[in-house]
């Protein structure tokens, strides 16, 4: 018996795991006409984002920057406020900086995403002060369900692989943000036009 099902009854549907390779008729990714260039930055989709935001001070200050296709890099520096052992990232971050670049994968795409399910692998550990060098591309899309996979490797963009994650997301409508989240953020965003602008860009799908 597993503490997760302690009957050991087969889960409903809804909660089986599902797999992170794109099925069979999945079809390739689409980069958007208007995505941005390769080597231009993304930027952060919201300021305050634990991932990406620069007005996040607790945050990875994630930044990334587009790739070939429907790909992404992205570096992440760990400072002391990320340690889990005494001068070591802790997982939970690092799986943090794989979700934020997958998440970022959307902008190629316009496409607003959600991480469904996330699995990372950790092969390394990681010192404080490491540059992590992360880089992530879509696999397949299947309907809403966009299947990706990332690497984080250590001393270079080509030094050892770290850390890596295989992901699903899942599109949402902007109100999926409007509808669920505490209304003090969600009126702060809603008053920001640039923020607005962002959100409501990934909409103008052709
Ligand atoms: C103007 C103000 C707005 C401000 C907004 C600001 C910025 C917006 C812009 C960009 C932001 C975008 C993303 C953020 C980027 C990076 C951050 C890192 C990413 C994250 O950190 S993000 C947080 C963690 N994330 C969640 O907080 C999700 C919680 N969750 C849910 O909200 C629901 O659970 C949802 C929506 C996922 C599904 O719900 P739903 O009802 O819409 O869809 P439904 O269940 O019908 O599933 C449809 C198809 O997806 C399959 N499916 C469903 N769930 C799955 C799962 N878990 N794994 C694998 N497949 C799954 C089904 O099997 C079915 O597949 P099929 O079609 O083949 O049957």
């Amino acid at each position: 018996m597993s503490a997760a099902n302690p009957t050991n009854q087969p889960r409903p549907p809804a909660q089986r795991k599902q797999p992170l390779e794109p099925p069979e008729d999945a079809v390739a990714p689409v980069r958007h006409p208007e995505a941005p260039a390769p080597g231009e930055p993304l930027g952060a989709h919201y300021g305050q984002c634990f991932g990406c935001g620069g007005e996040q001070p607790h945050g990875l200050h994630l930044s990334a920057t587009a790739g070939e296709g429907v790909s992404v890099t992205a570096e992440f520096t760990v400072k002391p406020a990320h340690q889990g052992a005494p001068g070591l990232a802790h997982g939970g971050v690092l799986t943090t900086a794989l979700d934020e670049t997958l998440g970022s994968l959307g902008w190629l795409m316009h496409v607003i995403a959600v991480t469904g399910r996330l699995e990372t692998d950790f092969l390394r550990p990681v010192p404080v002060g490491t540059v992590l060098h992360l880089e992530a591309h879509v696999t397949g899309v299947h309907g809403r369900k966009i299947y990706s996979t990332a690497v984080g490797r250590i001393g270079g963009p080509d030094g050892e692989v770290a850390v890596r994650a295989d992901a699903v997301f899942i599109e949402v409508k902007v109100e999926h943000f409007i509808d669920n989240g505490r209304d003090e953020e969600i009126e702060a965003a809603m008053a920001d036009p640039d923020q607005v602008r962002r959100a409501r860009a990934f909409e103008v799908n052709p």
